[in-house]
């Protein structure tokens, strides 16, 4: 640390520090409270089954609908997102009926922007993203989903999170695997995030938990909800 200038590190993070210690016994090595134990065993069983519903009714939309809700959502992406010129966006390889958001990034070079791709690089820890663009080698990463090999490592300024569900508050479910989680709490202060989804999987609550990051704002076919922002 000492032979680093203050200048080069970040202004900031999009998080707080970490107070998981403070919330969360476990984060010491301390045994948990029986109930509280009980409690996050209870909302992980909850959670398996809620993303095995919304997935399996995601995969079950008529694809034209999806393909028809798709182009919504990028038309309402960019109104939300406004000039991209400079910036650098990252989305996903589309797995599950996800929104698939591939033509809509081909489109990003022509206004200057940059797309990247996540990398699962280790389990268990941040994603790293890549630059890539079509016609870029991709292999299979975890999950076999492709994943870029040769492009540079960039940090995303726009980070676009595919939804399993999500609620009013802008709290996202994804895979289960925390990584969208992990990523948002190291990422640099001022990134925009944003989850990206079918509006059908909109929830009450995924009962959020200490380490769940809300996203800044939703997008489904239906417009934009940052109702996060505005509490
Ligand atoms: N298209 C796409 N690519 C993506 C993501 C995504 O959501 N969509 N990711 C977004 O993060 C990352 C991959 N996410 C993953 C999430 C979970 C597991 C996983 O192994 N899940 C466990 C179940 C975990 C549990 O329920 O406790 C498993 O299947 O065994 C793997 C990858 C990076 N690439
Ligand atoms: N910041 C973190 N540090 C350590 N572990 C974390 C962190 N964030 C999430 N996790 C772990 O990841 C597990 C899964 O989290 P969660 O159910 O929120 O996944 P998800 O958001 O649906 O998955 P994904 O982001 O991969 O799509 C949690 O039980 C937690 O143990």
């Amino acid at each position: 640390m000492a032979d680093r200038p203050d200048d080069d590190l970040p202004a900031g993070y999009a998080s707080p520090p970490c107070f998981m210690h403070e919330l969360d016994p476990a984060w010491l090595g301390l045994p948990a409270a029986p109930e509280d134990a009980q409690q996050r065993r209870d909302v992980a069983r909850w959670r398996k089954a809620e993303r095995q519903r919304l997935i399996a009714a995601r995969m079950a939309l008529d694809p034209s609908l999806r393909r028809h809700w798709c182009d919504r959502i990028a038309a309402h992406l960019d109104a939300s997102l406004g000039p991209l010129d400079g910036l650098t966006v990252s989305g996903w390889w589309p797995i599950r009926a996800e929104p698939d958001l591939r033509t809509w990034a081909d489109t990003l070079p022509d206004r200057g922007a940059s797309y990247a791709l996540p990398v699962v690089a280790e389990k268990g820890r941040p994603l790293v993203f890549r630059r890539w663009r079509r016609g870029d080698r991709l292999e299979p990463g975890v999950w076999n989903i492709p994943t870029p090999v040769d492009g540079p490592e960039v940090v995303p300024d726009i980070v676009l999170a595919p939804i399993v569900g999500f609620d009013r508050a802008c709290w996202r479910l994804g895979y289960g695997g925390g990584y969208f989680d992990r990523t948002l709490a190291v990422l640099p202060a001022g990134r925009t995030v944003v989850g990206v989804g079918f509006s059908l999987f909109a929830i009450p609550t995924i009962y959020p938990q200490p380490h769940d990051i809300p996203m800044g704002m939703i997008v489904t076919e239906e417009g934009r909800r940052s109702e996060y922002l505005n509490r």
